[in-house]
């Protein structure tokens, strides 16, 4: 569920109002996604959608965002364009949350993606890194490697999501924090392309989307974060070599990791897992019970860690 803001139908149409896209035809909640609330608006100009940012968005990051998306999608790539008003405006005003009208893209977002999938997401990965070498953005990655011990610290009792955590944990971050690379390249990157923020229609990505965690990072933490996220079962426990390989061939065709980058990637899946084990721990112990969204199992971000760690994890990156 993820309308957590009602929009007044005047409000509604006034802000239409300010766009060349017609008058309101229909506006419906979409009930997927957990951070924000959005709406499918179809006007008698097209589909779009409008994303009202609830609080975990910044407003002062909004800028990043649209300026981000608009120069992916003049560079070619697969993302939505934000729409711009009459006066060149993006961001706006409604039922007092900022807001965007966003262009509509077809496609389905996956849940158990073929290894054929997995080499149109590497390919528009790598696209996407190819338009961002060069760009001039910049985020701190707030959900990066410095930001991990204090998330980790926040998340409250980690012995109480699965006994035994805590340790592991404080272990794997004293390691991370003495082997964490220097020197990789870096731009700004997705940071949570997971399956559910990739359009496709069959094998062909119709959209990249949910940009809200883009930050400045390492491109091959990226391919890490996209690796673990497309390459296992759900449970976390076995890596889908056929599925990992395919992701691999995919962004290696768009961009030529260096030898240390490719030699960093088990490594960095180790930073990823524990990234989204971390945060999913954060809003395990968070989200009170019979609250509107479904709080995500942190114990595969765990089982995936664990198999990143194992001496032969570097096989799990072959092209
Ligand atoms: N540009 C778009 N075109 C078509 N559908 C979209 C677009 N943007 C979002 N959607 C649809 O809305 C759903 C929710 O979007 P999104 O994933 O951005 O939600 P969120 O609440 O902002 O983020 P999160 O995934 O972190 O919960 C998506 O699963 C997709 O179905
Ligand atoms: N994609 C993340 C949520 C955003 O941090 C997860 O599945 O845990």
């Amino acid at each position: 569920m993820a309308v957590y803001t009602h929009v007044d139908p005047d409000e509604l149409a006034a802000l239409v109002a300010r766009y060349d896209i017609g008058t309101v035809v229909s506006c419906k909640g979409i009930a997927e996604g957990v951070e924000n609330s959005n709406y499918l608006l179809e006007t008698t100009g097209g589909r779009f959608i409008l994303t009202l940012y609830e609080k975990r968005v910044k407003a002062d990051d909004l800028p990043f965002f649209v300026a981000l998306l608009d120069h992916l999608a003049r560079a070619g790539c697969a993302v939505p364009a934000m729409i711009h008003d009459r006066e060149g405006a993006a961001i706006q005003r409604i039922a007092g949350r900022s807001a965007c009208v966003i262009q509509f893209l077809p496609g389905i977002s996956l849940t158990h993606p073929t290894p054929g999938q997995c080499a149109a997401a590497g390919g528009a990965l790598g696209a996407m890194h190819r338009a961002l070498a060069g760009y001039s953005g910049a985020r701190d990655n707030s959900m990066g490697h410095h930001h991990w011990r204090a998330i980790a610290a926040g998340a409250g009792d980690l012995d109480s999501v699965l006994p035994g955590l805590q340790a592991e944990v404080d272990t794997e971050l004293d390691w991370l924090d003495a082997h964490w690379p220097a020197g990789l390249p870096r731009h700004v990157i997705h940071a949570d392309l997971f399956p559910d923020n990739v359009l496709m229609l069959g094998e062909t990505v119709t959209g990249l989307i949910d940009f809200y965690f883009a930050a400045t990072d390492f491109r091959a933490y990226d391919v890490a974060i996209t690796h673990a996220s497309w390459c296992f079962s759900d449970d976390g426990k076995r890596c889908d070599q056929g599925r990992a390989s395919a992701l691999m061939r995919g962004y290696l065709g768009e961009v030529a990791l260096s030898d240390a980058e490719i030699a960093a990637l088990p490594l960095l899946a180790r930073g990823a897992s524990l990234r989204f084990l971390l945060t999913r721990a954060h809003d395990w112990i968070h989200t009170p019970a019979g609250a509107l969204v479904t709080r995500k199992d942190p114990s595969p971000f765990l089982e995936r860690l664990r198999r990143y760690r194992a001496d032969d994890a570097a096989a799990l990156f072959a092209a």
